[in-house]
């Protein structure tokens, strides 16, 4: 017998996993909605041309190869936080900022995790809203973080449920974890309006609640990285201590760079270098330090006011092909003759649409139509194009009608 008889096979991953089953099917038709990765309109990956201008900069300094520090590139973590906070954030003047350069997104979760694990003396426990993304729970189990829900979507109204929202926030234990989408929800893409994040800013202060904000998508949603930083950004102008997590995933199309920052918020100076060091002490053993393509890519569009520029660009390019997908594929399901109201779909921002549709609505999809979409019923619409929107419509109506 082997040591490992007893291990079972684990079950796929409920998104990653899509991409799996999608790259299986030989149907001509197949459709990728599934994994919330850019496409351009011939559903190709798409490098964007600053992060093209960066590299051939990068590749033009013949850089070594050196380990990173265990915090990551120092330059990088600094113009991650002002890329977060604005380039006129007093507490980044102050020094109040603790940023480590993490593996993208997911990354900066597990590390902010496990120092609140370890480190916070609230109530230890971390509330996330519901939906909420698929891997935020295992993460944070991974970190030995109880979790719990918050309300946050209404069905009803493909909208938010404010109001229980605030109900949640009042009746949760004082001195608690809570999670929030910075911008562009996943799976929802339903955000907080501004005067709605200014309402939940004044209930956490109340509450005294720890905000953990994850911002996987900061100018993917609107195309503005300040209006997407929005409830951050007040809720850190509000003297809010909370703890952020970067992803340059989405916005610089990084995927598979796994570049991204964990930041704590601090109180002062010397509390700032505590929480570095012990940050330091939580990355050593998890992965010693981090890859260093990613953060000079980066650290080159960042601080070049051209490439800025450029990455602006880019970033529109993307929102706005988005948006227009959206139009077209409501356009699409009324032409396919659906009387459903789907003016969610364009109320909706950001990389997902939160469709409705039923999980057994969801297979029949799959199986029937081998378009590739999560159980919940969200779709990516980087996956969708002017070529394959009607298709994607009939499909949608088929199961719908
Ligand atoms: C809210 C949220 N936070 C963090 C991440 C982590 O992204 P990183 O690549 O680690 O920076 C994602 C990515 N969610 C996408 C991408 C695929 C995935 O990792 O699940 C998605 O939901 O399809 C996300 O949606």
């Amino acid at each position: 017998s082997s040591w490992w008889d007893h291990v079972e096979m684990g079950p796929p991953d409920p998104i990653l996993g899509l991409t799996e089953r999608f790259k299986a099917d030989t149907h001509p038709n197949k459709v990728n909605l599934g994994v919330g990765a850019y496409r351009d309109d011939e559903t190709k990956p798409y490098i964007l041309p600053s992060v093209k201008k960066a590299e051939e900069k990068i590749r033009s300094k013949n850089m070594d190869k050196e380990y990173s520090t265990i915090a990551g590139n120092a330059e990088f973590c600094k113009q991650s936080i002002l890329l977060a906070l604005g380039e006129h954030s007093n507490i980044i003047k102050e020094g109040l900022t603790a940023t480590v350069q993490t593996l993208s997104g997911t990354g900066g979760l597990c590390v902010g995790g496990h120092f609140l694990s370890r480190y916070f003396c609230g109530n230890k426990e971390i509330y996330l809203p519901v939906p909420t993304w698929g891997n935020h729970t295992p993460v944070f189990k991974l970190c030995g973080l109880p979790v719990k829900q918050y309300r946050y979507y209404d069905p009803e109204t493909c909208g938010l449920d404010h109001k229980g929202l605030l109900e949640d926030l009042c009746t949760i234990p004082e001195r608690s974890i809570i999670l929030f989408h910075a911008c562009a929800h996943n799976p929802t893409g339903v955000d907080p309006k501004p005067e709605q994040w200014k309402e939940l800013a004044e209930l956490v202060k109340t509450k005294n609640h720890f905000p953990f904000f994850d911002m996987a998508y900061q100018g993917f949603a609107t195309g503005n990285l300040e209006k997407d930083a929005f409830g951050l950004r007040h809720f850190v102008e509000e003297g809010i201590q909370l703890a952020v997590t970067q992803s340059y995933a989405k916005n610089m199309g990084l995927y598979g760079e796994r570049i991204g920052a964990f930041t704590m918020v601090c109180a002062t100076k010397d509390e700032t270098d505590r929480i570095l060091s012990q940050l330091k002490r939580i990355i050593r053993p998890m992965y010693s330090n981090p890859p260093i393509h990613g953060a000079r890519i980066v650290c080159e569009i960042l601080k070049d006011s051209q490439l800025t520029d450029q990455w602006m660009i880019d970033i529109k390019t993307m929102a706005n092909r988005i948006i227009s997908v959206r139009q077209k594929l409501v356009d699409e399901l009324k032409k396919a003759g659906s009387v459903r109201n789907w003016k969610h779909i364009t109320d909706q921002i950001g990389m997902f649409c939160f469709t409705g549709l039923k999980p057994d609505q969801v297979k029949e999809l799959i199986n029937n139509h081998h378009i590739y979409l999560t159980k919940d019923g969200r779709i990516s619409m980087a996956g969708v194009t002017s070529k394959n929107v009607e298709y994607i419509a009939k499909s949608i109506h088929d199961v719908s009608k």
